[in-house]
């Protein structure tokens, strides 16, 4: 059994568990903010921050971070959305925490999880969030285009997120605004900055958002992500280890023209 399909049994049941609770209260509070709207204004790579505790492949990162604190560094630092993983049993988050979050910030907060019910994005959506996650590699095509419709129609934006070529095939049947291109494969926990560049290509970018998820340390890592065609990256570890968040996010935020060939 693989590692994502060890996450998507245990989702299973947190899922059926949910269902027997109570319908959430409508208690959110911030408005919903347009991340694709932050990238297509961006004249430099756009960042999706992300709040991390610990992973499956990494394991404690961060556990005793004061995610307000680090949720305001992210904001002030230019971060074009906030990621928050809300994944319990393997990342150590929670929608308190996204709800947390969401109401200290002003800009989009993506619900990082692993999406398979409704129930899931009307959680995500009352806990503040203005972005979901659905992962083409945990869900059949059927499932995802249905989730899809489901969140675009509360108003949600949604990060489509591929691993290779079949997956964004299946990905742009629903003509999506945003990609996300994982270069770590989550079965194998590989990473590969270059999936960026073999998938992009196969993507007419038009004014799409396309991000390049995973493994981005440095700034030679943003020029490669942009050089390969994305406009945005998703940054975790390296910005939960850092102990300079705004000079590393300065760093990474490369202008998007790219100075390739000029003399
Ligand atoms: O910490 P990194 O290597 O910067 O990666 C961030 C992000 O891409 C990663 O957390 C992620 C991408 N897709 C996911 C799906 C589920 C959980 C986590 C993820």
């Amino acid at each position: 059994m693989t590692f994502l399909e060890k996450i998507i049994d245990k989702k299973k049941q947190e899922v059926a568990e949910r269902k027997l609770q109570a319908a959430g209260k409508h208690t959110r509070k911030n408005p919903i903010y347009s991340l694709h709207q932050n990238v297509q204004a961006a004249d430099h790579i756009s960042i999706i921050a992300e709040i991390k505790r610990a992973s499956p492949s990494k394991g404690a990162i961060q556990m005793d971070v004061d995610i307000l604190k680090q949720a305001k560094q992210y904001e002030q630092s230019g971060a074009a959305a906030i990621s928050v993983l809300t994944d319990e049993s393997f990342f150590h988050g929670s929608l308190d925490d996204l709800k947390a979050v969401s109401e200290a910030v002003s800009v989009p907060v993506l619900c990082k999880d692993f999406m398979i019910d409704e129930i899931q994005i009307d959680d995500a959506k009352n806990a503040g969030a203005s972005i979901i996650l659905l992962i083409l590699a945990a869900l059949p095509l059927e499932r995802f285009q249905r989730l899809y419709n489901y969140a675009t129609e509360q108003g949600l934006e949604v990060l489509c997120e591929v691993h290779n070529a079949d997956e964004l095939k299946d990905a742009l049947t629903v003509n999506p605004k945003i990609i996300g291109i994982n270069n770590r494969n989550l079965k194998t926990f590989e990473v590969d900055l270059q999936t960026t560049a073999e998938l992009v290509q196969q993507i007419d970018k038009g004014e799409l958002t396309i991000i390049s998820e995973s493994g981005m340390r440095t700034k030679e890592d943003a020029e490669l992500a942009r050089d390969a065609g994305a406009n945005t990256i998703l940054v975790g570890e390296t910005l939960m280890r850092s102990n300079q968040v705004e000079a590393d996010m300065q760093a990474l935020q490369v202008p998007l023209s790219s100075t390739k060939g000029a003399s």
